[in-house]
């Protein structure tokens, strides 16, 4: 027989993994059909089918994600065995494995194994496709005594090199993609690190921290599937393009139980877009500030320093401070919020008017007891409660509030400010006083605090009552279809004897079990709710967070199972960290364990060297990741004058596009103009460094660097970012700041 070539032989596995994942499908499908068109007899039956839909659609669409490179790995241990690997788990007709998933324990030596500790394996096979046909194979020999026969040496520490390098070489395409064929070991061990407890991730640029973020999702998603499944993963990221450029890769790992935000969607029914000054923002953030929201809020329990009167149907009340005050100690002693509270004030306070009111009124002019009986108190009652005044003065000493309303009257206040806020500058509440209602991202931690504080103001007890309310439709509607097929399911005589589901169930009942069975993503029901926590969140570019960020973002995670990953010395927010411990000690203390990345997988080695220079700029200890690969093309620089910089600009854009994507990343004061300059074209983007946070491109233009650099105090950090965004070119356009003058890693264009 005719020995197959190592791309045949594993065309012969290929070919019986896509038949299995075909007839898989199929009957996924079969199954998903036959449960459709099944005839329920009552109500839980249709509801527990509605579960098993739910799991099919989720099945299927997991096979689906699976159809690209589906198998792309193969171990063969030291006793003849041979696993192969990709992306789902497969099995034969007897229950036999016959692929496994990446994220399976027995997948692990693929992403770890070396030469020195092989882990049981001889060799590892990596499998490249295309659609449904083997392309290529890569063979490292793992066994050290069997190296001589031609396969591919292991010494670089790298896993599969060749693959790697391919992966790293190839075009970007505008969105991130999946790295799941070429994790190294470094990153295995972080994305399979246990689900519990705060874990940091410290990498330099291009480490691959978002990526093993991602991955982790999807390993945590598989391996606890039962425990965060209900409550999901919660992904944070700096800004709306970048979760454009990220929101691909966990749905082609066929996971979507997951929902990316930013800090400013965290708060439901709030748009938090309005841009305002970085130092402004910087005051918001301040951990200071759940001081001054607390302030506020007591605040607003109000106690006059002189006696009011009130008039009530031409009678006199008077209310004494100290009266005031005695009610707010005994309304606050509840350690209620704010809101659940003031019914309880509200309450002891119309007493006190009533009595007060009854005893002018019911006086006995002969000196007797009071005239008045219950009858007439509860007249007076009725009076008092209904009084405008009343109404007015209760707003006054403890109106209900909402978030919003709270922060709106706050910001346009002095006065309040100057009480709420004592510990500020008259500068830094200078910054706070505004008028408006519309809100920047930097308000939405504040909003959430703020919230907390205050309790439910009636909005999601109604949202809650609606939801119900809609609830109970739903299910009276099935209750109905089920009641009026009754009669075609059974025989007259069956159905004398079936209960039917009327008979069992009431629409309410049936309610409750549709609740906990919404119909809504899992994103979509998260998002819609405040007090939704998730069973792990992930926090991209986590060293832009302020105080009052991490406070809000830790509130959706009382367990503390979150992974946050970051570069203190990419920092570009003047709120963020510069430390993990500073940042992360008044809201974790110092429970969270630290991972470290070194190697760089974006940036050549040409380009880091450059970087580095800066980096050293920002912190002498600080060590620049090491890059993986060289490209052979070292950066330029050319300084045009400013009037023809943008011309110019405009013009290398437009031929480096022949390089693949280009990002052109400038000061913000020459963004419009470069951005008019460069015009709206395809594989051209034009951004802040603010912008560019976590995002790369093949090619990439640092427009006006002197610019950048000093148009922040975090300026050195943010040209840092910028020089690091590229996979392959790097142009640097415009008068230098000091840092880079003179530096011989790049060629001077004239
Ligand atoms: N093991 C890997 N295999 C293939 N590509 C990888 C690997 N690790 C990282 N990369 C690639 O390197 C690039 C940088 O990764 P990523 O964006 O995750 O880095 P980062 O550490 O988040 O960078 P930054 O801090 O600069 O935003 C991406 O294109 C990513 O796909």
């Amino acid at each position: 027989m005719e020995l197959l070539n190592p791309v045949e032989a594993e065309q012969v596995y290929l070919t019986a993994f896509y038949a299995t994942l075909d007839r898989e499908r199929e009957r996924t499908e079969g199954r998903r059909q036959d449960e459709q068109i099944a005839g329920t007899r009552n109500a839980q039956a249709l509801h527990q089918r509605d579960g098993r839909v739910r799991d099919l659609n989720a099945r299927l669409s997991r096979l689906n994600a699976a159809e690209e490179g589906l198998a792309f790995g193969r171990l063969d241990d030291e006793d003849g065995g041979v696993l192969h690997i990709g992306r789902i788990g497969l099995h034969d007709e007897d229950y036999e494995p016959l692929l496994v998933d990446w994220r399976a324990p027995a997948a692990r030596p693929f992403y770890i194994a070396t030469a020195v500790v092989n882990e049981g394996i001889v060799r590892r096979r990596h499998i490249q496709t295309r659609l449904r046909q083997v392309v290529d194979v890569q063979d490292e020999q793992l066994d050290l005594d069997r190296t001589a026969d031609g396969a591919s040496q292991p010494g670089t520490g790298v896993v599969g090199e060749a693959v790697l390098l391919s992966a790293l070489e190839a075009r970007r395409t505008g969105t991130m993609e999946s790295i799941v064929r070429t994790i190294q070991a470094d990153q295995d061990r972080i994305i399979r690190s246990e689900l519990a407890g705060v874990l940091v991730v410290q990498g330099g640029p291009g480490t691959g921290k978002t990526a093993i973020a991602l991955h982790r999702a999807a390993f945590l998603l598989y391996t606890h599937r039962s425990q965060l499944e209900k409550r999901g993963i919660l992904v944070v990221g700096p800004n709306s393009t970048f979760l454009k450029f990220i929101g691909q890769v966990l749905p082609s790992l066929g996971e979507d139980g997951v929902r990316l935000v930013t800090v400013a969607e965290l708060y439901p029914g709030v748009t938090a877009t309005r841009p305002e000054p970085a130092e402004v923002a910087e005051v918001k953030g301040r951990a200071v500030m759940a001081e001054v929201i607390e302030t506020a809020v007591a605040d607003r329990q109000w106690v006059p320093t002189k006696p009011l009167e009130l008039t009530v149907d031409r009678t006199v009340l008077r209310v004494e401070p100290a009266v005031v005050e005695e009610l707010r100690t005994a309304a606050r002693a509840r350690q209620l919020t704010h809101n659940q509270a003031q019914p309880f004030f509200r309450t002891t306070f119309i007493e006190h008017l009533v009595s007060q009111y009854a005893d002018i009124i019911g006086e006995d002019p002969l000196g007797g007891e009071n005239l008045l009986d219950d009858y007439d108190l509860e007249e007076l009652r009725n009076e008092v409660v209904a009084d405008p005044g009343v109404q007015a003065l209760l707003q006054q000493l403890w109106p209900v509030l909402s978030p919003q309303q709270l922060l709106i009257d706050l910001y346009a206040d002095e006065a309040r400010l100057k009480s709420a806020a004592p510990q500020l500058s008259d500068l830094d509440r200078e910054h706070l006083l505004r008028y408006g209602d519309d809100w920047s991202p930097a308000d939405v931690p504040l909003l959430d605090e703020a919230a907390e504080l205050l309790g439910d103001d009636g909005r999601d007890l109604a949202r809650e009552r609606a939801e119900r309310a809609r609830a109970i439709a739903y299910a009276q509607g099935s209750l109905d279809v089920l009641s009026g097929s009754g009669s075609t399911d059974f025989d007259e005589d069956d159905e004398a004897e079936v209960l039917s589901a009327k008979d069992i169930l009431d629409a309410e009942m049936l309610a409750e079990r549709y609740e906990a069975d919404d119909d809504r993503t899992l994103a979509e029901r998260a998002s819609v709710d405040r007090r939704w926590t998730y069973g792990h969140v992930i926090v991209d570019e986590a060293q832009e967070l302020s105080p009052m960020a991490w406070r809000a973002i830790a509130r959706r995670c009382p367990l503390r199972s979150m992974t946050l990953v970051g570069d203190v010395a990419q920092t570009g927010a003047a709120g963020g960290g510069t430390s993990w411990r500073q940042a992360l000690a008044p809201t974790f203390g110092d429970r969270w364990r630290l991972a470290e990345l070194t190697m760089n997988y974006r940036t050549p080695a040409e380009v880091m060297e450059l970087a580095a220079d800066v980096l050293r700029e920002v912190d002498p200890t600080a060590v620049a990741p090491q890059s993986v690969r060289a490209t052979g093309v070292r950066p330029w620089h050319l300084d045009v004058p400013a009037a023809e910089q943008a011309a110019y600009v405009s013009k290398v854009a437009h031929e480096e596009t022949q390089h693949g994507q280009v990002g052109v990343i400038t000061s913000r004061h020459r963004l419009e103009l470069v951005q008019e300059a460069v015009g709206d074209i395809t594989g051209i983007t034009v951004l802040t460094v603010a912008g560019a946070k976590g995002l790369e491109f093949d090619s990439v233009l640092v427009v006006d660097p002197d610019g950048i650099m000093i148009e922040s105090p975090r300026g050195l950090r943010d040209l840092y970012v910028a020089l690091t965004r590229c996979t392959q070119r790097l142009g640097v356009i415009g008068p230098l700041p000091d840092v880079l003058q003179g530096s011989d890693a790049w060629d001077v264009r004239t």
